[in-house]
């Protein structure tokens, strides 16, 4: 066989494949069985939880005390490489799947010869369902960054375009935030990650994409709309249509809640707060929230 085509073949098995095509930075990738890297998520979610409480009470030595619990469990890393697993086909799968399949549905073909550009915000890997469709150049940035063709970097302290022939130029016809909002530790952060993906949209390239793009494609774990005493999809329509978006698809699978947010330009929107009101009670319910100031 020649060398083209062993590698080739190694690709390929190597897309297929439920480990992350590429070596991570500095961290052994060993398997963890699913009940392993559920308990490890929940309790990084937790631990920045307390965290952010911890440091908006001023109580410096607890805080460095939870930084600490954080680190010994792995960090960021740890916790990234768990979430990988988790977007393997055994585990929930890659989220990025549906977004494509809306996209067709919604009548934009894999020919067209203008890419669009997509920001992946919490990016884990570059052989994504949205990284091989070609519909997509796509810009993917992580806190931690996994690969060399993901850029470390905070979203909420990305530099906003400075004009409108920037935002033209460099914005975005989508963003997704699979799985990220969720990792934000309080209400309100949460509200002001949803905020400012508007400022990196662009207008729809063309006429006939203006019932599509451009858009924010957002996933969280099911329990967060399902399950929460504070947040259900209706909410979530409430709040993202007084931010200027229309909710263009939806869908629930066992794990996940997936939607996709067109949003409108010139569309005169109501700024309106919302703050974290019970809608829902029961003992077994989850305290997730989202507050717009
Ligand atoms: C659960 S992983 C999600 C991975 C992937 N998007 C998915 O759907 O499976 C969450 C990722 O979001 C990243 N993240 C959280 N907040 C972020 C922020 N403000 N800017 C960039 N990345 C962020 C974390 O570093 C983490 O790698």
């Amino acid at each position: 066989m020649s060398a083209k085509a062993k590698s080739r073949k190694r690709s390929k098995r190597l897309l297929s494949n439920d480990r992350p095509a590429f070596p991570t930075r500095g961290h052994k990738t060993t398997s963890l069985s699913s009940k392993v890297t559920r308990t490890l998520i929940r309790s990084h979610h937790t631990l920045h939880k307390r965290l952010k409480q911890a440091e908006t009470a001023g109580e410096i030595a607890r805080a460095n005390e939870i930084r600490l619990q954080i680190e010994t469990q792995g960090g960021l890393a740890k916790y990234q490489q768990a979430s990988i697993q988790g977007q393997s086909s055994q585990r929930g799968g890659d989220s990025s799947k549906l977004l494509i399949e809306w996209l067709q549905e919604l009548g934009l073909s894999t020919t067209e010869h203008t890419k669009l550009r997509l920001l992946e915000v919490g990016a884990l890997r570059v052989d994504n369902a949205c990284s091989r469709c070609g519909i997509f150049d796509v810009v993917r940035i992580d806190l931690n960054s996994q690969h060399e063709q993901i850029l470390q970097q905070d979203f909420m302290t990305r530099p906003m375009p400075v004009d409108e022939a920037d935002r033209e130029e460099n914005g975005f016809d989508v963003i997704s935030l699979s799985l990220v909002l969720n990792y934000i530790p309080d209400p309100v952060g949460r509200g002001e990650m949803l905020k400012i993906v508007a400022s990196f949209l662009r207008r729809a390239l063309q006429n006939e994409q203006l019932n599509t793009f451009p858009g924010l494609y957002l996933v969280l774990p099911r329990p967060c709309i399902t399950n929460s005493r504070y947040l259900d999809e209706a909410m979530l329509e409430a709040m993202m249509s007084s931010l200027g978006y229309v909710m263009t698809r939806t869908k629930l699978s066992s794990k996940l809640a997936y939607y996709y947010f067109r949003y409108v330009w010139d569309q005169p929107t109501v700024s309106q707060a919302f703050t974290k009101k019970e809608l829902r009670k029961a003992s077994n319910m989850n305290n997730f929230a989202i507050v717009l100031q």
